[in-house]
């Protein structure tokens, strides 16, 4: 389940990286005039944000932030050319 969604989210991502629709936040990023940095800003905001409520013992907000801040996670693999397989090897190899 957890697999599936975050697959189907890359997915989207890497669509948005290759027909940059009009409106999408993904292709925004992915198209910054910052470059790369416009998502390691976001990286940044959004690991404050998990720790600000994890600090508050905020249950939902942790679960919010956390959310965002995978997002942003998988539009920087997306970003490097990278494929969620290379994020799986790793934890693979670790275990
Ligand atoms: N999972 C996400 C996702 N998570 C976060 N975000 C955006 O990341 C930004 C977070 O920045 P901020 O925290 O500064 O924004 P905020 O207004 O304070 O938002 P919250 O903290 O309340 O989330 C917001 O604009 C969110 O909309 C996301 N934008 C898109 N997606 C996924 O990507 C798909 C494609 O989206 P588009 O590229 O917009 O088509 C969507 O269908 C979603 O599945």
């Amino acid at each position: 389940m957890t697999d599936q969604i975050i697959r189907e989210l890359f997915d989207v991502i890497e669509d948005r990286k290759v027909n940059e629709p009009e409106g999408s936040y993904t292709a925004s990023l992915l198209t910054h005039e910052k470059g790369q940095d416009a998502i390691l800003e976001k990286i940044g905001e959004e690991s404050a944000e998990v720790l600000l409520a994890a600090k508050n013992d905020d249950r939902d907000a942790v679960a919010h932030e956390s959310a965002d801040l995978v997002y942003h996670l998988l539009v920087l693999l997306a970003d490097m050319d990278m494929d969620l397989t290379d994020l799986e090897a790793e934890l693979h190899d670790r275990r």
